[in-house]
């Protein structure tokens, strides 16, 4: 991407969540997590690549023990608009009988984190919790519902905080909405 580009697709968005908000947001996710979790001493799976956003901002907040790894499917790859879903990492053995949390940045369509709840249920997992930044408000096929979601947006194309356009801006600081010019 150009810089001329980048700034470009930057100026049109529109900021729809503050830094402060997303901060709260993950504070309160936390809570809930704990009081889930403390005890179950779970495996923490982060969506790559966006919701290792989310992952680094939680796991400091999660006062218990816990491991971290991670789990790659993707369906977007770089465009504005999902496909099929393709595995890239699925842990596999690791994770039989044990409480895993997955983490994701955004559950938008839901096909994503409905595909890799089920998997993590195929691959002998004791107890799947799933926990999102944010959740579009949109209708949507999956009957899958996070158990904890941090923010509810509108259903608009998001950057920021994991969530990218063209594999940039997951480092914007903020969630912004791109101008529907630039949705291609
Ligand atoms: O609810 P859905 O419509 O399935 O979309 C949500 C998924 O889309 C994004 O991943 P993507 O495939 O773009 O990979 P990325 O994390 O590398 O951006 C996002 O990180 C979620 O994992
Ligand atoms: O709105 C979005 N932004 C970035 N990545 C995404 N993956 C699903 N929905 C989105």
């Amino acid at each position: 991407m150009t810089p001329e580009t980048y700034r470009g697709v930057l100026e049109r968005a529109e900021c729809l969540i503050s830094c402060e908000q997303v901060e709260a947001a993950l504070d309160r996710m936390a809570e809930q997590l704990t009081v889930q979790l403390h005890d179950k001493d779970p495996i923490v799976l982060a969506v790559m690549t966006g919701g290792i956003v989310t992952a680094g901002l939680l796991l400091p907040r999660l006062p218990f023990a816990l491991r971290l790894n991670y789990i790659h499917a993707t369906r977007y790859r770089d465009t504005t608009s999902g496909g099929t879903i393709e595995w890239r990492h699925r842990p596999g053995t690791i994770i039989q009988g044990e409480n895993i949390l997955v983490v994701d940045d955004i559950f938008d369509e839901g096909d994503t984190l409905t595909t890799v709840v089920n998997a993590c249920h195929e691959d002998g997992a004791a107890a799947v919790t799933s926990a999102v930044l944010v959740e579009k408000n949109r209708s949507r096929t999956c009957t899958y519902r996070p158990d904890v979601i941090g923010l509810v947006t509108p259903n608009r194309y998001l950057i920021g905080y994991g969530l990218d356009y063209h594999g940039y801006f997951r480092n914007a600081a903020g969630i912004y909405a791109i101008a529907d010019t630039d949705i291609d």
